[in-house]
């Protein structure tokens, strides 16, 4: 049986998520269903290209962390001010020690990686999450920061799901436990719920095309990132 958010993962479906979700359609489809993730998911993606895809996250999750620290700054509400707060905590301490860790397996130690250039993928979605924060208001930072957030939690709910991921023996396997795990899962729902929570009070009603528009770009901004971990061989 395939997974299905309604059934497997309602909150997915659910308020303002679900339906910046399912109003981005083949974008969030292309973003979630990458042959990026497909190689990771059966093992066959070159290790080039997953570690030229790491060194790049691990540039992006610094740039991400200050964009939800932005969040923090933003924030009228001391639990708004929390939520934002174990993101920035969830990044630092449980993502960008998976990549590290990945990274010292190649030899590569935290300099290395912070004297890496950035793509002008990771630029061009960046600079645009921090543009949004800095121009918007916070719901326009947190429907900017979502698709991110969101977007790997399914990505990461599916490869668990999929009898045909393969575990034994898939150097990619630390990445799908790390996103299908509880942990993030928990974040992803935090992040939902405090979605949800703005949506009321900052007028999303009244202002979707301009949201929806925002979180279109970020989706959009995901998949061009996938592609560029690629060497073509996919
Ligand atoms: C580009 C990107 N998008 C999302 C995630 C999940 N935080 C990530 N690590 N990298």
């Amino acid at each position: 049986m395939s997974w299905i958010a309604e059934r497997d993962w309602p909150s997915l479906e659910q308020g303002l998520a679900g339906r910046l979700r399912r109003d981005c359609g083949t974008d969030w489809e292309r973003f979630i269903h990458h042959p990026f993730v497909r190689g990771m998911a059966d093992g066959t993606l070159p290790e080039a290209d997953f570690q030229r895809f790491l060194i790049q996250d691990y540039l992006y999750l610094i740039q991400y962390a200050r964009a939800y620290a932005l969040a923090i700054y933003k924030a009228d509400t001391m639990e708004d001010m929390r939520s934002a707060s174990g993101i920035v905590s969830g990044l630092l301490d449980t993502e960008l020690a998976l990549h590290i860790a990945y990274c010292a397996g190649w030899g590569l130690c935290v300099d290395d990686l912070h004297n890496q250039p950035e793509s002008l993928e990771l630029l061009a979605y960046t600079r645009f999450i921090l543009d949004r924060g800095q121009t918007g208001d916070l719901l326009d930072l947190i429907v900017t920061l979502a698709p991110c957030l969101i977007g790997y939690g399914e990505i990461g709910a599916r490869l668990m799901a999929d009898p045909t991921t393969r575990r034994e023996g898939n150097p990619y396997w630390e990445w799908i436990a790390l996103y299908g795990g509880e942990k993030f899962v928990g974040l992803v729902d935090a992040g939902l719920r405090t979605l949800e929570a703005l949506a009321g009070r900052y007028g999303a009603e009244g202002r979707y095309p301009a949201l929806l528009a925002e979180f279109r770009t970020a989706v959009k901004l995901e998949a061009a990132f996938w592609n560029a971990g690629r060497s073509g061989m996919l």
